[in-house]
């Protein structure tokens, strides 16, 4: 069986594991392997995959059930897919973790690059562990009882591009086609690693019991903990790369500096739990007609 080897890529998050092939079944200790790598550094990155649907699927499953978007549907001729296609120079940039307006959000995330522009266009990734550490004793006491609302008609993302453009209002209407609100804990126990993490991002929209614009700068002094430069790591794409996050103890940015070149990526995500405050409290549905995470297709 091939040696699998692990290469940091910073000293706080990111990795790539050396040694997988992720287009056949994989051996148990390679599956094994591969999520402990995860557990550890946040993000794992493995080199010429060149999957396909069928293949990324089936990886997917190293780390879980594969799950729909709640809004979202997938690619034509795929069961999960969901898709990232820019030709007009527009991506995902704003710091987030997935899905994080309904209850058991994903626990992973596993995206495959199949185009990518002559320049720009990386993902970075920040960890919302290390972060939690970083913070000193009182903002860790602070953050630690506080509870905030996340819902799927955030604006930080859409507002920032002109919604008059056909494709933006088109998508941003999908997107909130059905409403969901979920109260998360600021600080849940990652259920794997027993690390505490921080669930904030752009899916935030206030923390209860605090005024909205002193809850705003609440939120930009934990996001600036999470988000500071030596606690992320950038990643420039090649096509036939896969990107492997543990979207329970990270967030992550696609910069938009590729003019209109196009860029294409493919995502699966997989089901999640529903995250725990450091008390044992569950984090709960505030709007929503499920809990958004047991659609089936
Ligand atoms: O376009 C990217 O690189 C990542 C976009 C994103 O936020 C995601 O796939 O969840
Ligand atoms: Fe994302």
């Amino acid at each position: 069986m091939t040696q699998l080897t692990i290469e940091k890529v910073t000293s706080r998050i990111g990795a790539v594991v050396h040694g997988i092939n992720a287009r056949e079944l994989l051996p148990e200790a390679h599956k094994a392997f591969i999520h402990d790598a995860l557990l550890r550094h946040k993000v794992i990155f493995l080199r010429d995959q060149f999957l396909d649907d069928a293949q990324h699927e089936m990886f997917s499953r190293v780390f879980g059930d594969p799950i729909l978007h709640p809004t979202i549907p997938a690619a034509a001729g795929t069961p999960y897919t969901f898709e990232l296609n820019s030709h007009n120079g527009r991506s995902t940039d704003s710091w987030h973790t997935d899905v994080t307006f309904v209850p058991a959000y994903p626990k992973a995330s596993i995206l495959r690059a199949i185009t990518i522009p002559p320049y720009g266009g990386s993902t970075l990734w920040a960890n919302t562990a290390t972060a939690y550490d970083d913070l000193p004793a009182p903002l860790q006491q602070l953050a630690d009882t506080l509870w905030a609302v996340h819902g799927n008609d955030y604006d930080t993302n859409f507002y920032k591009y002109d919604t008059r453009h056909e494709e933006i209002a088109d998508f941003r209407a999908r997107f909130i086609s059905r409403l969901y609100e979920t109260e998360h804990p600021v600080v849940r126990v990652h259920p794997e690693t027993g690390e505490r993490t921080l669930i904030l991002g752009h899916f935030f929209k206030e923390i209860r019991g605090i005024p909205t614009q002193h809850a705003n700068r609440l939120l930009e002094i934990f996001q600036s903990y999470i988000t500071q430069i030596d606690n992320t790591v950038r990643w420039n794409w090649k096509p036939g790369d896969v990107a492997i996050w543990d979207n329970r103890a990270t967030q992550h940015y696609a910069t938009a500096d590729f003019d209109t070149h196009p860029r294409l990526l493919r995502r699966i995500t997989v089901r999640g739990d529903i995250p725990l405050s450091i008390t044992g409290e569950k984090s709960r549905l505030l709007k929503g007609p499920d809990n958004g995470q047991d659609l089936d297709h």
